[in-house]
């Protein structure tokens, strides 16, 4: 477990365990100036987006609100098992080093960090939280625009973005498997499920499209929020998407989490969509996959609340590409001190562990691992022969009383660091007995399409 923060100090210890570093004294200075004043509305916030390249690119939108964000003022990594957790540390350390001025006082003023977390403990890519230069939001017909730096700078008015470029021709190629040999993992996982090693294993594919020219964000942005609305369109740190699915948002001690499993592709056709919606939500092998997600997302959550609400049935989402099952799970968040993630910078008024803690008891939920966690995990690692990198992590924000949003990194590729012409997207399905692995395959098919449609259309 390590990791980095920039500007400020060491985070960790040779042991790799988090060191919460004393509050500079005023005498010192802030580490970063944070402030955020109110606007007039100032359109669509994709569009506000001055910066093509993914790295430096920030979002979390859904329906016309959220935030969007540009620049870094603060960067702080982690790695290894302790990923989420340290940067939730840090977090905490680095926000009491802040000088803020904030006008408006609602969920994403403030400082905010945008972060997201390797699906795995030991992938190379780690974690990130960022805090950008400027962060303009919107909620309930109010907007605004922070700014963060290490002086206190007025901001000035929002930059003319240059015209957004479409990405031009794209070739498609293999990722780590071909759809045969993939097909072929999944026969051998249901095998293994079959034999009662587990119950359900999540079986991810990569594909990489290479494009003609370089990807500009707001471009595949733009047209993920406009085709799937319902999602939270998300870009940090060079990954993109539009995720249907939330990990746990934490807002004024609630928490709640969208539990997403059991799927079934669109046909385009009206009266056959409304029957397939019928089908899944009668179909056993879909509830059973289904249940298992949400009992284990329970579970993960309970230790943290004090109440939880949990649907007695699933209710049918319908997406442009895919409709799944799907519950809305909430609890009220446990505010007594005690519980491992809960530190004391996020809970002035006692209110338990933070988003981001949340995020890191739940994460891996079965919709993305399977169950049980540990030996499922296992089996996907060696089944699909890839490092999944960020794809299925926790991808969303952060504020500074530790209120936020995690969705779980879905429907989404991600930037190559070196060549921003190369762009790996992935999809994954919950596996269990029932499976047919040539089905499973047409799913993530399906899966790909926002991401696929979004680089292929000019
Ligand atoms: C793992 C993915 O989807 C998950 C979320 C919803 C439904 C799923 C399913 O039905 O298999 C998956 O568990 C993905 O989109 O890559």
């Amino acid at each position: 477990m390590t990791s980095s923060h920039t500007p400020g100090s060491p985070a960790t210890g040779p042991d790799g365990v988090p060191r919460l570093a004393p509050v500079p004294s005023p005498d010192a200075g802030p580490d970063l100036v944070v402030r955020t004043r109110e606007i007039e509305d100032p359109g669509e916030l994709l569009s506000l987006l001055p910066d093509a390249r993914a790295r430096e690119t920030f979002s979390w939108v859904r329906r016309g609100e959220g935030l969007v964000g540009w620049g870094t003022a603060l960067r702080i990594e982690t790695a290894g098992l302790g990923r989420v957790r340290e940067a939730d540390v840090e977090w905490a350390r680095t926000v009491a080093a802040m000088a803020v001025e904030d006008e408006v006082g609602v969920p994403g003023t403030g400082p905010v960090a945008f972060g997201s977390f390797s699906f795995a403990p030991d992938s190379p890519a780690g974690g990130v939280l960022v805090v950008p230069e400027v962060v303009v939001g919107r909620r309930d017909g109010r907007a605004w625009v922070t700014t963060a730096s290490t002086a206190a700078v007025e901001a000035g008015p929002l930059p003319a973005p240059p015209p957004v470029t479409g990405p031009g021709r794209v070739t498609w190629a293999d990722g780590a498997l071909g759809a045969r040999e993939w097909a072929d993992a999944v026969s051998g996982v249901v095998r293994r499920i079959s034999a009662g090693e587990v119950s359900k294993v999540v079986m991810a594919r990569d594909v990489v499209a290479r494009t003609e020219r370089p990807v500009d964000a707001r471009h595949l942005l733009g047209r993920l929020a406009a085709g799937y609305e319902w999602c939270w369109t998300f870009s940090v740190d060079g990954l993109l998407g539009a995720t249907p699915e939330l990990l746990v948002r934490r807002e004024k001690g609630l928490a709640a989490s969208r539990v997403l499993a059991g799927t079934i592709r669109r046909t385009g056709d009206d009266a056959d969509d409304l029957r397939h919606a019928a089908e899944l939500a009668r179909s056993s092998k879909d509830l059973e996959e289904h249940e298992i997600a949400v009992a284990s997302l329970v579970r993960a959550l309970r230790p943290y609340c004090a109440s939880i609400n949990v649907p007695e049935a699933p209710f049918v989402l319908h997406l442009p590409n895919v409709m799944h099952l799907a519950t809305d799970v909430t609890g009220v968040v446990d505010g007594a001190f005690g519980h491992p993630s809960t530190f004391p910078a996020h809970s002035p008024g006692g209110l338990g562990p933070s988003s981001l803690a949340l995020a890191a008891a739940l994460h891996p939920t079965a919709a993305v691992g399977g169950t049980p966690t540990g030996p499922a995990t296992r089996i996907l690692a060696e089944a699909e022969r890839m490092d999944r990198a960020r794809y299925a992590g926790p991808v969303g924000w952060i504020g500074a009383d530790g209120d936020g949003e995690w969705g779980i990194a879905l429907r989404s590729g991600e930037v190559d660091a070196q060549d921003d012409r190369v762009v790996r997207l992935f999809a994954g399905c919950g596996v269990v007995a029932a499976s047919d692995p040539w089905a499973e395959l047409a799913e993530s098919e399906a899966k790909l399409e926002p991401m696929r449609a979004a680089l292929a259309s000019d």
